[in-house]
């Protein structure tokens, strides 16, 4: 039996919406268990809310209300502080006069890391404060934990993987109904995993700071979200989902964090790419997020899970709890910043990868030589080629061998000027085949 002995430490949580709610429940549902595991209780000290009197998903204690977030976090008898506000400010006015108070930090804001990350760790550093933010993240997925601590030892090569669990569920409704993208959006926000303005994620926002965070981990380097290259999926058609499928791909917004060949940069990058059906990450279905860390020593490990939702996230908020807990009873602190390896991150031109063209072109001969001649150019290898089509609806479909981005655009450029391609219709970059 584990020794309930220390002091009571006092939590105060900032934010009782979705996440904040069901911290709430799981605190005081399995208070005994966190007791025994942390060595001490844990209380909540009060609740931050915006408006006092609203209908919330949990019963709180109205005495732990209060609308006065910036006293809660600097009070004596707060140990950890818990932000699941979400966005920039007052979120990071208030994590920082709570470490500047000497309290440890849980969040789940991967926007706020994303884009001001160095402020929040200078402070945790500076103020002795511990900060955890496996939510921020995957959801419920440990991810970041691994990454941090399980994967200190070795040497990582790339992370790639389903962070945003609302694109994935609408891109797989347009895989498996053929429903278009702003069908496929309108059931999304009728099931509630799209917010009524769904940006951040069908634009690739949310993912991309989830990248950035993911990259300035796995490779010790410091990363913002400007750092990523970021594209969404508003452009995608049930067309390019149709003609994908022809070809044995599904359509996914992947993060791809990926070291250069010579080790001394990598990039970030958030897109929409084609993947065989075959490949794990295509058996990712509905609201799902999935994530391959490839790593010197210990290979390919696949992450898999809720990404989103109050409860799975709140799992993820309260194993970091226990952990800032433990480590106040213990005396002990949870692992800094690392950006000791600086390494820059290069332009979206370097990246190599496939890339499946399609173009609207005139149906008579000489035309396939001309479209190959243009990829020869710039040396782009081509792997297949397929029409759909004929006549006046003649499309081309290539598919290239590995490429720079630079090279593929100027090959593009190239296609449009040219008289007999009436359009290039789409361009999608082609991941999860050989080394790509
Ligand atoms: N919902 C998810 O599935 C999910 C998953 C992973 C991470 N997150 C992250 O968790 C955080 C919270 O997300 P959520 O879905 O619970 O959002 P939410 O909008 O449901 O909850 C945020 C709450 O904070 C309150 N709030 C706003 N300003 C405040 C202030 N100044 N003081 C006190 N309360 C204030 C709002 O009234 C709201 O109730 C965000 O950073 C989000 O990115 C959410
Ligand atoms: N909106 C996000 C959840 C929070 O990160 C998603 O759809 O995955
Ligand atoms: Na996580």
């Amino acid at each position: 039996m584990n020794q309930v002995s220390g002091k009571k430490l006092k939590v105060a949580l900032l934010g009782c919406g979705v996440v904040g709610s069901q911290v709430v429940r799981l605190l005081r549902e399995q208070a005994d268990d966190l007791a025994a595991r942390v060595g001490a209780p844990l209380e909540l000290a009060g609740v931050a809310v915006r408006r006092l009197g609203r209908a919330r998903d949990v019963d709180v204690d109205p005495a732990l209300l209060t609308t006065d977030a910036e006293a809660l976090v600097t009070r004596d008898d707060v140990d950890i502080v818990v932000e699941v506000i979400g966005g920039i400010e007052p979120a990071r006015s208030l994590i920082l006069a709570a470490m500047r108070s000497g309290k440890s930090v849980v969040t789940a804001n991967k926007a706020l890391l994303a884009e001001d990350g160095a402020t929040i760790h200078a402070a945790a550093r500076d103020g002795g404060a511990d900060l955890y933010f496996e939510a921020a993240v995957a959801g419920a997925i440990p991810l970041i934990r691994p990454l941090r601590e399980s994967l200190a030892g070795d040497h990582v090569h790339r992370v790639l993987g389903i962070v945003n669990g609302t694109t994935n569920y609408i891109l797989d409704k347009m895989d498996s109904s053929g429903a278009s993208f702003s069908d496929a959006l309108e059931e999304a926000q009728a099931l509630g995993y799209a917010e009524a303005d769904p940006t951040a994620d069908v634009e690739g926002f949310d993912a991309a700071a989830k990248a950035a965070i993911l990259a300035g981990i796995a490779f010790h380097s410091r990363v913002t979200a400007a750092d990523v290259y970021r594209e969404g999926i508003t452009e995608i058609t049930a067309a390019d989902v149709a003609s994908a499928k022809a070809m044995g791909y599904v359509i996914k917004l992947l993060a791809i964090c990926a070291r250069s060949e010579d080790g001394r940069s990598f990039g970030v990058r958030v897109h929409p790419a084609m993947i065989p059906r075959d490949h794990p990450l295509a058996g990712v279905r509905e609201a799902y997020n999935a994530v391959f860390v490839e790593a010197e020593s210990a290979g390919r490990l696949m992450f898999y899970g809720a990404g989103a939702g109050g409860a799975p996230t709140a799992s993820a908020v309260l194993g970091d709890i226990v952990a800032v807990a433990r480590n106040r009873v213990s005396g002990a602190r949870g692992p800094e910043e690392s950006t000791y390896a600086d390494l820059a991150v290069h332009p979206v031109g370097e990246t190599v990868t496939r890339y499946h063209v399609s173009l609207d072109v005139a149906d008579k001969p000489g035309v396939l030589a001309r479209v190959a001649d243009m990829f020869a150019k710039q040396d782009v290898s081509i792997q297949t080629v397929r029409q759909e089509g004929l006549g006046a609806d003649a499309q081309l479909v290539l598919v290239t061998h590995r490429a720079t981005d630079a090279a593929l655009s100027a090959t593009i450029e190239g296609l449009r000027e040219l008289d007999i391609v009436r359009d290039v219709v789409s361009v999608m970059r082609v991941e999860g085949e050989d080394a790509s």
